[in-house]
């Protein structure tokens, strides 16, 4: 199975955090995990992902919860779908709201781990709780609810 990015519609993949079309954007990849119903997404901050030296610019750690979040929300709605995973298009979320808990300072240099799963799931909305490892130490967590775009909207 391909990330869940890459198979959004083309109207869809321009993100700045998420968009495969975006060339200067972040391109987060979101891999999901059909049978343990998790996602996953990898992101190697650059140096000037700085918060203060040493340390990972917050707003980042939120783009990246966020983008996260929409893919394992599509991916939790491509479920409901009788086409196969490895077939587009994935339906495309929007965030609604975002919670971001800083729990610790996130080192800059070790690539960052996040992990996904559904809390919630109804037709149209997906409750995403997300947890952000540097190095295997767990220094973000995150909660977002994502919400379908509506049918007609962009593609
Ligand atoms: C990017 C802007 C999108 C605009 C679309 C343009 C056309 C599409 C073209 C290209 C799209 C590409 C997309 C890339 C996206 C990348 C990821 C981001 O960066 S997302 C950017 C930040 N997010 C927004 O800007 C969302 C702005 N908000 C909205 O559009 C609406 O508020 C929306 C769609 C989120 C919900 O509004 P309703 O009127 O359609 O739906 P209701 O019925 O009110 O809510 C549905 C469910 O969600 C809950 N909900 C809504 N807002 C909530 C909130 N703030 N907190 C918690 N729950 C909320 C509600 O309680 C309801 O839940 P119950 O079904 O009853 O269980």
């Amino acid at each position: 199975m391909n990330y869940v990015q890459f198979y959004y519609p083309e109207g869809f993949a321009h993100c700045y955090g998420c968009g495969r079309l975006n060339p200067e954007g972040h391109q987060f990849k979101t891999y999901w995990d059909p049978e343990k119903r998790e996602s996953r997404t990898e992101f190697t901050p650059k140096p000037y992902h700085t918060a203060i030296p040493g340390f990972v610019y917050g707003g980042l750690l939120a783009s990246l919860v966020d983008c996260h979040s929409t893919a394992t929300g599509s991916a939790a709605l491509k479920e409901l779908e009788s086409t196969p995973w490895d077939q587009g298009p994935y339906p495309r979320c929007v965030t609604a709201s975002l919670e971001v808990q800083f729990l610790k300072p996130t080192p800059l240099g070790p690539t960052l781990v996040a992990v996904g799963r559904v809390l919630e799931r109804s037709e149209r909305k997906v409750v995403v709780g997300t947890e952000v490892y540097a190095d295997g130490v767990l220094t973000v967590k995150g909660k977002a609810v994502v919400v379908r775009i509506p049918e007609g909207w962009g593609g």
